[in-house]
């Protein structure tokens, strides 16, 4: 009998002698017994010795195998053990089987990103060192009044009192606690005057974390469709006459946009609001306004207290129990791209409202670097290399800061992907000298395994930039500040972070590699040209 073990093949045949001897060994005494012992022995004197010793060798060898089986079987077992520590299972939860209910739902995908925190740690300290660095900490509060976006009226200015605030009071409201002075203001309102002329909060603003933190817990009390724009979201109200622009989970967080669709058709991404409130802040601009996660009971937060008619009749249960709505919309507002929850938790984010448009009006502008919106067509742009000479010289790009401004906003879209800035706002009573408003970065962070090298291209053309973005551009560059680390650091601060972390760690490497490929345009700029830093820290050494 030969054991196919390869390397012993020759012990095998040696098992093999051996069992043949002893087999003719016992024939041999078997005719010794009956006949003459001499002749037994003279006939298998030889054969048999060497069978004895084969055997021998065959119970030794087979006593090793033995043990080598069992070594096998455990060293085995220890790779299974060791492989469940690094995979998890990767779990189908596309869109069309989000129906599960959330206990093991949430189970598995923590389960998988948890892992993904391990890959890379979250390091406070850095991000806190970065906001203390001087470049982050250039900005003194406006001065002038007129660089403010609202002004409280001074008590007996206009003959009016505190009964100003005072509502109809509507049930579930609370009642109206503050008056002219700070102190009593809620966060929304203090979020509202703290807006100039330069940016949307001041940099370290405490209020930006306590307004986050009622975005995130605050009762509703209504819920209303957003009219404009192409995909639903809904305004949300709560008891302290606050407001939220609610985008709900479309997409699962790890999932990558599918190639196929247009960036005009492809779904918004509730963290990629939240993410990009954090980078935008991380870049130091805070021209987005704040975003948090939250998870909504879609029944007792949205269906229950809304007094859109038309939202509410668009609310069903799907086949498997999940409560589910689609608004009414130009783009996926149909039965088969209804929201879900789990059966009726849906996770969302929710931006802070800017001032009613009564109050403080805003312009928008178009895009010059727009896409065409065509599956075919391409933008002027895009044919022209010398596209920006032009642009250059119209207003209100010929003038103050505008086009450095919008450069800005290109190296922000670049990181975070995003090739949907068809317009940008900016408030009407600051006139041309005033920042862009980033709004609306739902079509950010579909892709981290694809740059979009196009959408740097005002940067590519116009070759010009603030040196204060430059200068923070390459800190975020350097090990002790590193993009990747710092945004992983400040999206653990979102409530939702606990579900699984706002970004894909491919996500955040991709920031990494799309800051170089920055650095490197601008780097091309330099070597190419004189006039490409806008020296708006003269007094900023180095
Ligand atoms: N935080 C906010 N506060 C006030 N208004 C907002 C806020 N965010 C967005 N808006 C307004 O809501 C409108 C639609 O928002 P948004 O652009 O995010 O939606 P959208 O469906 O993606 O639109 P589009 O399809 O045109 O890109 C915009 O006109 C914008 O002015
Ligand atoms: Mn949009």
């Amino acid at each position: 009998m030969t054991v196919k073990i390869r390397g012993a093949t020759e012990t095998g045949k040696y098992c093999h002698t051996g069992l043949h001897c002893s087999v003719y060994f016992g024939f041999s005494l078997a005719v010794a017994l009956r006949t003459d012992w001499k002749l037994t022995m003279r006939v298998c004197r030889h054969r048999c010795l060497l069978g004895a010793f084969a055997m021998l060798l065959c119970a030794s060898v087979a006593l090793h195998l033995l043990v080598a089986l069992f070594l096998l079987s455990a060293h085995h077992t220890t790779c299974e053990l060791s492989q469940c520590l690094f995979t998890q299972p990767h779990d189908d939860l596309t869109s069309a089987n989000r129906s599960h209910p959330a206990p093991s739902h949430v189970a598995a995908v923590t389960g998988r990103w948890k892992q993904e925190v391990r890959a890379g740690e979250v390091n406070i300290t850095k991000l806190e060192a970065l906001f203390s660095h001087a470049l982050y900490n250039l900005h003194a509060p406006p001065s002038h009044d007129d660089d403010w976006l609202l002004k409280v009226r001074s008590k007996g200015s206009e003959g009016h009192n505190e009964e100003q605030w005072l509502s109809d009071s509507k049930e579930g409201y609370d009642p109206i606690q503050w008056n002219t002075s700070t102190e009593t203001h809620p966060p929304w309102l203090r979020f509202h005057l703290g807006i100039s002329r330069w940016q949307l909060y001041q940099h370290r603003d405490a209020n930006v974390a306590v307004l986050l933190q009622q975005l995130a817990i605050n009762r509703i009390v209504s819920a209303v469709q957003k009219t404009g724009g192409t995909q639903l979201k809904l305004v949300l109200t709560f008891p302290n006459y606050g407001q939220a622009l609610f985008k709900p989970m479309k997409q699962e967080r790890y999932e990558e946009t599918n190639m196929n669709l247009f960036y005009f058709s492809d779904f918004e991404r509730h963290n990629a609001e939240i993410a990009a409130f954090h980078l935008d802040r991380i870049l130091g601009f805070r021209r987005v306004p704040p975003v948090v996660g939250r998870l909504i009971d879609v029944i007792k937060e949205i269906k229950d207290v809304t007094t859109d008619h038309k939202l509410a009749r668009t609310f069903f249960t799907s086949p498997v129990g999940n409560t589910c709505f689609y608004g009414q919309c130009s783009y996926y507002c149909s039965t088969e791209h209804a929201v879900c929850g789990r059966p009726r938790t849906l996770e969302g984010s929710l931006a802070a409202m800017l001032p009613d448009l009564s109050l403080s009006p805003r312009r928008t502008w178009r895009n010059p670097w727009r896409r065409s919106y065509s599956r075919s067509k391409l933008a002027l742009w895009e044919t022209t290399p010398t596209y920006c000479n032009s642009v250059k010289k119209t207003p209100p790009y010929d003038q103050g800061t505008r086009l450095v401004d919008l450069i800005d906003m290109t190296i922000l879209d670049f990181l975070q992907s995003n090739m949907d800035r068809h317009h940008y706002e900016t408030f009407e009573i600051f006139g041309n000298n005033t920042f862009l408003i980033h709004l609306d970065n739902g079509r950010a962070f579909g892709r981290y395994s694809k740059d979009e090298p196009s959408i740097l291209t005002p940067l590519v053309q116009c070759c010009r930039i603030r040196r204060s973005t430059l200068s923070r551009l390459r800190l975020l560059s350097l090990p002790e500040y590193r993009l990747s680390d710092v945004m992983r650091a400040s999206l653990s601060h979102d409530p939702l972070a606990t579900v699984a972390p706002m970004l894909a760690e491919p996500h955040l490497s991709a920031l990494d590699r799309r800051l170089d490929t920055v650095l490197q345009a601008i780097q091309r700029c330099l070597l190419q040209y004189g006039d490409v830093i806008y020296d708006d820290i003269p007094n900023y050494p180095g």
